[in-house]
Protein backbone atom coordinates (compact mmCIF):
# COMPACT_ATOMS: atom_id res chain seq x y z
CA UNK A 1 0.00 0.00 0.00
CA UNK A 2 2.75 2.39 0.78
CA UNK A 3 4.40 2.03 -2.38
CA UNK A 4 1.21 2.59 -4.27
CA UNK A 5 1.05 5.40 -2.51
CA UNK A 6 4.54 6.75 -2.80
CA UNK A 7 3.72 6.16 -6.99
CA UNK A 8 0.45 8.41 -6.71
CA UNK A 9 2.50 11.39 -4.88
CA UNK A 10 4.93 10.89 -7.77
CA UNK A 11 2.50 11.69 -10.38
CA UNK A 12 1.46 14.74 -9.36
CA UNK A 13 4.48 15.84 -8.50
CA UNK A 14 6.36 15.06 -11.66
CA UNK A 15 8.40 17.52 -12.77
CA UNK A 16 8.14 19.74 -16.22
CA UNK A 17 10.02 19.55 -19.01
CA UNK A 18 8.42 22.67 -19.50
CA UNK A 19 10.08 24.88 -17.04
CA UNK A 20 12.28 26.74 -19.84
CA UNK A 21 9.85 27.09 -22.18
CA UNK A 22 6.89 29.25 -23.60
CA UNK A 23 3.88 28.00 -25.34
CA UNK A 24 2.73 28.61 -28.90
CA UNK A 25 0.21 31.10 -27.38
CA UNK A 26 2.58 32.86 -24.90
CA UNK A 27 4.44 33.71 -28.12
CA UNK A 28 1.37 34.75 -29.98
CA UNK A 29 0.57 37.34 -27.01
CA UNK A 30 4.65 38.11 -27.50
CA UNK A 31 3.80 39.51 -31.40
CA UNK A 32 0.21 40.98 -30.70
CA UNK A 33 1.86 43.42 -28.42
CA UNK A 34 4.58 44.09 -30.57
CA UNK A 35 2.10 44.54 -34.10
CA UNK A 36 -0.13 46.89 -31.33
CA UNK A 37 3.58 48.63 -30.92
CA UNK A 38 4.27 49.16 -34.33
CA UNK A 39 3.10 49.33 -37.98
CA UNK A 40 5.91 47.92 -39.66
CA UNK A 41 5.48 43.96 -41.20
CA UNK A 42 9.52 42.73 -41.28
CA UNK A 43 9.87 40.19 -43.92
CA UNK A 44 13.54 40.07 -42.47
CA UNK A 45 15.89 40.38 -39.39
CA UNK A 46 19.18 40.79 -38.28
CA UNK A 47 20.64 40.04 -35.08
CA UNK A 48 23.95 42.34 -34.24
CA UNK A 49 26.48 40.89 -32.58
CA UNK A 50 28.83 42.98 -29.98
CA UNK A 51 30.30 46.09 -31.20
CA UNK A 52 28.03 45.69 -34.24
CA UNK A 53 24.93 47.22 -32.72
CA UNK A 54 25.03 50.29 -35.22
CA UNK A 55 23.63 47.95 -37.82
CA UNK A 56 20.11 49.33 -36.36
CA UNK A 57 21.57 52.54 -37.70
CA UNK A 58 20.94 51.62 -40.96
CA UNK A 59 16.86 51.22 -40.76
CA UNK A 60 15.02 54.02 -41.65
CA UNK A 61 11.84 55.35 -40.57
CA UNK A 62 11.80 53.16 -37.11
CA UNK A 63 10.19 52.18 -34.06
CA UNK A 64 12.20 51.07 -30.82
CA UNK A 65 10.99 48.73 -28.24
CA UNK A 66 13.35 47.80 -25.37
CA UNK A 67 12.95 44.37 -24.17
CA UNK A 68 12.10 45.54 -20.57
CA UNK A 69 9.04 46.33 -22.34
CA UNK A 70 8.47 42.65 -24.58
CA UNK A 71 6.51 39.94 -22.49
CA UNK A 72 8.50 37.33 -21.45
CA UNK A 73 11.76 38.38 -23.29
CA UNK A 74 15.27 38.24 -21.51
CA UNK A 75 17.19 41.32 -20.77
CA UNK A 76 20.90 42.15 -22.45
CA UNK A 77 23.33 42.42 -19.98
CA UNK A 78 26.60 42.61 -21.28
CA UNK A 79 28.44 45.89 -22.45
CA UNK A 80 27.65 46.68 -26.29
CA UNK A 81 24.69 44.83 -26.83
CA UNK A 82 21.67 48.13 -26.25
CA UNK A 83 18.73 45.77 -25.28
CA UNK A 84 15.77 46.44 -27.91
CA UNK A 85 13.97 45.64 -31.39
CA UNK A 86 14.23 48.29 -34.02
CA UNK A 87 11.66 48.08 -36.69
CA UNK A 88 12.06 49.79 -39.83
CA UNK A 89 12.91 49.84 -43.69
CA UNK A 90 16.16 49.50 -45.36
CA UNK A 91 16.55 49.20 -48.98
CA UNK A 92 12.59 49.05 -49.31
CA UNK A 93 12.92 45.64 -47.18
CA UNK A 94 10.99 45.80 -43.89
CA UNK A 95 13.63 44.67 -41.28
CA UNK A 96 13.90 44.47 -37.68
CA UNK A 97 17.19 44.45 -35.83
CA UNK A 98 17.93 43.00 -32.36
CA UNK A 99 20.46 45.49 -30.86
CA UNK A 100 21.44 43.13 -28.06
CA UNK A 101 21.10 39.53 -27.85
CA UNK A 102 21.40 37.15 -25.25
CA UNK A 103 24.09 34.62 -24.40
CA UNK A 104 24.07 31.42 -22.20
CA UNK A 105 26.67 32.47 -20.27
CA UNK A 106 24.53 35.15 -18.92
CA UNK A 107 22.68 32.68 -17.08
CA UNK A 108 19.43 32.34 -19.51
CA UNK A 109 18.67 28.69 -20.38
CA UNK A 110 19.34 27.60 -24.43
CA UNK A 111 15.89 27.86 -24.74
CA UNK A 112 15.39 31.72 -23.84
CA UNK A 113 18.64 32.81 -25.61
CA UNK A 114 16.49 32.09 -29.12
CA UNK A 115 12.87 33.59 -27.77
CA UNK A 116 13.22 36.39 -30.14
CA UNK A 117 13.65 33.51 -33.14
CA UNK A 118 10.12 32.36 -32.77
CA UNK A 119 8.73 35.58 -32.29
CA UNK A 120 10.14 36.62 -35.62
CA UNK A 121 8.80 33.67 -37.05
CA UNK A 122 5.30 34.72 -36.11
CA UNK A 123 5.87 38.19 -37.29
CA UNK A 124 6.15 36.90 -40.84
CA UNK A 125 10.37 36.56 -41.02
CA UNK A 126 11.95 34.28 -43.47
CA UNK A 127 15.29 35.54 -43.69
CA UNK A 128 17.64 35.88 -40.65
CA UNK A 129 20.95 37.60 -40.96
CA UNK A 130 22.89 36.21 -37.70
CA UNK A 131 25.81 38.24 -36.48
CA UNK A 132 28.97 37.67 -34.21
CA UNK A 133 32.06 38.88 -32.89
CA UNK A 134 34.35 36.20 -32.66
CA UNK A 135 38.07 35.05 -32.31
CA UNK A 136 39.96 33.27 -35.12
CA UNK A 137 41.94 29.79 -34.81
CA UNK A 138 42.44 29.84 -38.54
CA UNK A 139 46.34 30.50 -38.38
CA UNK A 140 45.50 32.46 -41.73
CA UNK A 141 42.82 34.72 -40.02
CA UNK A 142 43.75 38.56 -39.61
CA UNK A 143 41.72 40.67 -36.95
CA UNK A 144 39.29 42.66 -39.22
CA UNK A 145 38.23 40.01 -41.76
CA UNK A 146 35.01 39.52 -42.00
CA UNK A 147 33.45 35.70 -42.26
CA UNK A 148 30.66 34.25 -43.75
CA UNK A 149 29.58 31.20 -41.88
CA UNK A 150 29.52 28.06 -43.56
CA UNK A 151 28.96 25.91 -41.26
CA UNK A 152 28.95 25.74 -37.11
CA UNK A 153 30.22 23.32 -34.35
CA UNK A 154 27.76 23.80 -31.41
CA UNK A 155 30.11 22.37 -28.12
CA UNK A 156 27.41 23.27 -25.87
CA UNK A 157 24.34 21.53 -27.44
CA UNK A 158 26.98 18.28 -28.74
CA UNK A 159 27.02 18.15 -24.60
CA UNK A 160 23.67 18.33 -23.54
CA UNK A 161 22.84 21.94 -24.22
CA UNK A 162 20.40 22.11 -27.13
CA UNK A 163 17.71 25.16 -27.45
CA UNK A 164 15.65 22.09 -28.91
CA UNK A 165 15.86 20.27 -25.99
CA UNK A 166 12.38 19.53 -24.12
CA UNK A 167 9.15 18.79 -25.69
CA UNK A 168 8.71 19.32 -29.51
CA UNK A 169 5.49 21.67 -30.57
CA UNK A 170 5.46 20.29 -34.25
CA UNK A 171 3.56 23.87 -35.16
CA UNK A 172 7.35 25.48 -34.78
CA UNK A 173 9.37 22.11 -36.79
CA UNK A 174 10.12 18.79 -36.22
CA UNK A 175 11.59 16.66 -33.50
CA UNK A 176 14.47 15.91 -35.12
CA UNK A 177 15.53 18.31 -37.85
CA UNK A 178 17.99 18.14 -39.97
CA UNK A 179 21.35 20.85 -40.10
CA UNK A 180 23.69 20.23 -42.66
CA UNK A 181 21.60 22.80 -44.31
CA UNK A 182 21.24 25.33 -41.75
CA UNK A 183 23.32 28.24 -43.74
CA UNK A 184 21.37 28.69 -46.76
CA UNK A 185 23.49 27.91 -49.37
CA UNK A 186 21.81 30.24 -51.77
CA UNK A 187 22.52 33.27 -49.12
CA UNK A 188 26.09 32.51 -49.27
CA UNK A 189 26.56 32.74 -52.58
CA UNK A 190 24.95 36.08 -52.46
CA UNK A 191 26.70 37.10 -49.76
CA UNK A 192 29.74 36.44 -51.28
CA UNK A 193 29.14 37.74 -54.43
CA UNK A 194 28.32 41.21 -52.76
CA UNK A 195 31.13 41.31 -50.70
CA UNK A 196 33.63 40.57 -53.73
CA UNK A 197 30.97 43.48 -55.58
CA UNK A 198 32.30 45.97 -52.97
CA UNK A 199 35.86 45.53 -52.88
CA UNK A 200 36.39 42.58 -49.98
CA UNK A 201 39.33 40.91 -50.43
CA UNK A 202 41.60 38.80 -49.13
CA UNK A 203 39.68 40.16 -46.02
CA UNK A 204 36.44 38.27 -46.83
CA UNK A 205 36.81 34.60 -45.48
CA UNK A 206 33.77 31.41 -45.22
CA UNK A 207 34.27 29.18 -42.30
CA UNK A 208 33.41 27.21 -39.94
CA UNK A 209 32.00 29.14 -36.32
CA UNK A 210 32.51 27.27 -33.11
CA UNK A 211 30.04 28.08 -29.97
CA UNK A 212 31.42 27.73 -26.88
CA UNK A 213 29.15 28.74 -23.88
CA UNK A 214 32.06 31.85 -21.91
CA UNK A 215 31.93 33.68 -20.56
CA UNK A 216 36.21 33.11 -20.63
CA UNK A 217 38.37 33.21 -23.77
CA UNK A 218 39.94 30.40 -24.86
CA UNK A 219 42.88 28.70 -22.98
CA UNK A 220 45.61 27.72 -25.42
CA UNK A 221 45.01 23.85 -25.03
CA UNK A 222 41.02 24.88 -25.52
CA UNK A 223 41.49 27.15 -28.68
CA UNK A 224 44.22 23.91 -30.16
CA UNK A 225 41.04 21.99 -29.65
CA UNK A 226 38.65 24.17 -31.45
CA UNK A 227 41.11 24.47 -34.32
CA UNK A 228 41.80 20.28 -34.48
CA UNK A 229 37.99 19.83 -34.28
CA UNK A 230 37.63 21.94 -37.33
CA UNK A 231 36.71 25.55 -36.63
CA UNK A 232 38.45 28.52 -38.16
CA UNK A 233 36.68 31.15 -35.52
CA UNK A 234 35.04 30.74 -32.07
CA UNK A 235 32.49 32.68 -30.05
CA UNK A 236 29.69 32.52 -27.41
CA UNK A 237 26.54 33.22 -29.29
CA UNK A 238 25.31 32.60 -33.12
CA UNK A 239 24.43 28.56 -32.68
CA UNK A 240 20.89 28.70 -30.45
CA UNK A 241 19.78 30.90 -33.10
CA UNK A 242 20.69 29.20 -35.93
CA UNK A 243 19.39 25.86 -34.67
CA UNK A 244 15.99 27.42 -34.00
CA UNK A 245 15.33 29.43 -37.16
CA UNK A 246 16.40 26.57 -39.18
CA UNK A 247 13.90 24.57 -36.98
CA UNK A 248 11.26 26.99 -37.59
CA UNK A 249 11.87 26.88 -41.63
CA UNK A 250 13.70 30.60 -41.57
CA UNK A 251 16.67 31.08 -44.12
CA UNK A 252 19.84 32.10 -42.05
CA UNK A 253 23.05 33.97 -43.38
CA UNK A 254 25.81 33.82 -40.77
CA UNK A 255 28.47 36.79 -40.72
CA UNK A 256 31.22 37.30 -38.10
CA UNK A 257 33.61 39.90 -37.62
CA UNK A 258 37.02 38.50 -36.30
CA UNK A 259 37.92 40.54 -33.30
CA UNK A 260 41.21 38.62 -32.37
CA UNK A 261 43.76 36.14 -32.90
CA UNK A 262 42.43 33.43 -29.96
CA UNK A 263 46.23 32.73 -28.00
CA UNK A 264 47.65 29.23 -29.24
CA UNK A 265 51.06 29.47 -27.88
CA UNK A 266 52.62 29.31 -24.48
CA UNK A 267 55.21 32.04 -24.77
CA UNK A 268 52.81 34.99 -25.16
CA UNK A 269 52.14 37.48 -22.34
CA UNK A 270 49.25 39.27 -24.07
CA UNK A 271 45.21 38.33 -23.13
CA UNK A 272 42.07 38.92 -25.19
CA UNK A 273 39.46 41.43 -23.51
CA UNK A 274 36.14 42.71 -24.46
CA UNK A 275 36.64 46.14 -25.17
CA UNK A 276 39.20 45.21 -28.43
CA UNK A 277 36.14 42.92 -29.03
CA UNK A 278 34.40 46.18 -29.16
CA UNK A 279 37.30 48.47 -30.51
CA UNK A 280 37.35 46.33 -33.28
CA UNK A 281 33.21 45.97 -34.04
CA UNK A 282 33.58 49.92 -34.26
CA UNK A 283 36.09 49.99 -36.91
CA UNK A 284 34.87 47.48 -38.93
CA UNK A 285 31.24 48.56 -38.17
CA UNK A 286 31.27 50.82 -41.80
CA UNK A 287 31.99 47.59 -43.85
CA UNK A 288 29.61 45.56 -41.77
CA UNK A 289 26.70 48.03 -42.56
CA UNK A 290 27.69 48.03 -46.18
CA UNK A 291 27.66 44.37 -46.79
CA UNK A 292 24.74 43.61 -44.64
CA UNK A 293 22.97 46.45 -46.58
CA UNK A 294 24.14 45.32 -49.96
CA UNK A 295 22.84 41.96 -49.22
CA UNK A 296 19.35 42.93 -47.97
CA UNK A 297 18.54 45.28 -50.93
CA UNK A 298 19.54 42.17 -52.64
CA UNK A 299 16.97 39.93 -50.93
CA UNK A 300 14.57 42.78 -51.42
CA UNK A 301 15.44 42.25 -55.26
CA UNK A 302 15.03 38.08 -55.44
CA UNK A 303 11.60 38.35 -53.23
O1 LIG B 1 27.27 38.51 -29.14
P1 LIG B 1 28.59 38.12 -29.72
O2 LIG B 1 28.72 36.66 -29.94
O3 LIG B 1 28.94 38.92 -30.95
O4 LIG B 1 29.66 38.52 -28.60
C1 LIG B 1 30.98 38.03 -28.49
C2 LIG B 1 31.02 36.85 -27.55
C3 LIG B 1 30.96 37.53 -26.19
O5 LIG B 1 29.65 37.89 -25.89
C4 LIG B 1 31.75 38.78 -26.40
C5 LIG B 1 33.19 38.58 -25.99
O6 LIG B 1 33.90 39.78 -26.18
O7 LIG B 1 31.73 39.04 -27.83
N1 LIG C 1 34.98 32.35 -27.38
C1 LIG C 1 35.38 33.52 -27.87
N2 LIG C 1 34.47 34.43 -28.21
C2 LIG C 1 34.92 35.59 -28.71
N3 LIG C 1 34.24 36.66 -29.14
C3 LIG C 1 35.12 37.57 -29.56
N4 LIG C 1 36.37 37.11 -29.41
C4 LIG C 1 36.25 35.88 -28.89
C5 LIG C 1 37.22 34.89 -28.51
O1 LIG C 1 38.42 35.06 -28.62
N5 LIG C 1 36.71 33.73 -28.02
Amino acid sequence: MDALDGMSSRKTTRPTCEQFRHSFEEYDHIVNVLRASTGHRPSLAIICGSGLGGLADLLTDTDSIEYDDIPFFPISTVHGHVGRLVFGMLNEVSVVCMQGRFHFYEGWAMQNIAIPVRVFKLLGVQTIIVTNASGAVNPDYKVGDIMLIKDHINLPGMIGANPLMGLNDARWGPRFPALSLAYDRQLLQLARKVALGIGFGEDLREGVYMMVSGPTFETVAEARAGRILGADCMGMSTAPEVIVAKHCGMRVLGISLITNIIIQQYDRDDEPNHQEVLMIGQQRAANMQLLVAEVVKQIGHQA
